[in-house]
């Protein structure tokens, strides 16, 4: 079932339009990266699925429900975790916790949500004493107190630290496996590479690439990477490549056929293929190549 479905969504801000007609779906208990450089409009969609702002064309459906009109019915069924949290400093993390927890129905008990979130030592910390990615975790934890079917998470792991972020993103995993819909926006491209099983990648109000993670990367090839050895031009190597800091790099729709060319012809002439290194294309690859370098 659709869990999220967008449909020609528009959005200004007073004359500016940061959203121009975008449409995407999120299957229900999928993970979905919305990506995109600074000011792509990401922000700005996440606040109109999350029922913040009203959508200024276009039709958007969570869970069935229109987000602005059925806000009420749905801050029930759903978790957001926003850029900027409002915390107040004076309060410790459990004094947090249960002061959301009086505004949540059936919400989850407070250590189940620390736990969750990776804050257990952290119960009796003043939010002012918090550094930035343990205030992001904190704010993981409110988004996940009443158990939502959807959880929207803008930039969720900005600040942490890679430990801390791995963790989150096993919280995640868990989330989206016992069926929880999740709509995430990210920098890291890696994070999103790892986590969702499909994407768009947002640039000035529209969407300039999309689809499943797997089949979109499935379909840009490769790369072989090596030390280009001494003596070598590369326009002697059996295929195209570029040199970059004294490696040579192929690209290649089948990276491993690639290498097990490389390699013969290597072999044939005596030569060793230093520091190779065969892979798939990344996420990084695909944004590289997109027009004018979204980033
Ligand atoms: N309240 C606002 N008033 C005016 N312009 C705004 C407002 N909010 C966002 N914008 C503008 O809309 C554009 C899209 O912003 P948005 O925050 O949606 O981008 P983003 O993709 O989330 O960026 P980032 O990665 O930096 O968070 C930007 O150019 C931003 O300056």
């Amino acid at each position: 079932m659709t869990a999220i479905q967008v449909t020609g969504l528009s959005k200004s801000h007073q004359a500016f339009e940061a959203v121009k007609g975008i449409s995407f779906e999120v299957a229900e208990g999928e993970i979905f990266a919305l990506l995109g450089r600074n000011g792509a409009g990401k922000t700005t969609t996440v606040e109109v699925l999350a029922g913040f702002q009203r959508a200024g064309g276009g039709t958007v459906r969570v869970l069935g429900l229109d987000p602005y009109a059925d806000r009420a019915a749905l801050r029930r069924r759903t978790g957001i975790m926003l850029q900027e949290a409002g915390f107040f400093p004076d309060l410790t993390v459990a004094q947090t916790v249960d002061t959301w927890r009086d505004f949540t129905a059936a919400p989850r008990p407070r250590d189940e949500a620390l736990d969750l979130a990776g804050l257990t030592g952290r119960a009796g910390t003043q939010v002012r004493q918090l550094s930035g990615g343990e205030k992001r975790r904190l704010d993981l934890a409110l988004a996940l107190l009443g158990r939502p079917e959807v959880l929207f998470l803008d930039e969720p792991t900005a600040g942490m630290d890679p430990e801390a972020r791995r963790a989150t993103w096993d919280v995640v995993r868990d989330l989206a496996g016992q069926g929880t819909t999740i709509l995430l926006t990210t920098h890291y491209l890696e994070e999103a590479q790892r986590l969702a099983s499909a994407m768009a990648i947002m640039d000035e109000g529209v969407i300039v690439a999309s689809g499943g993670m797997a089949e979109t990367l499935a379909t840009r090839g490769g790369r072989v990477a090596f030390v280009l050895p001494a003596g070598v031009d590369p326009g002697d190597l059996p295929m195209p490549a570029t040199v970059e800091g004294g490696h040579a790099v192929c690209h290649a729709e089948d990276p491993d056929l690639a290498a097990q060319t490389l390699l013969t012809w290597a072999a044939e002439r005596g030569l060793r293929l230093a520091g190779l290194e065969v892979r798939a294309a990344t996420l990084e690859d695909l944004f590289l190549d997109l027009p004018g370098r979204v980033r």
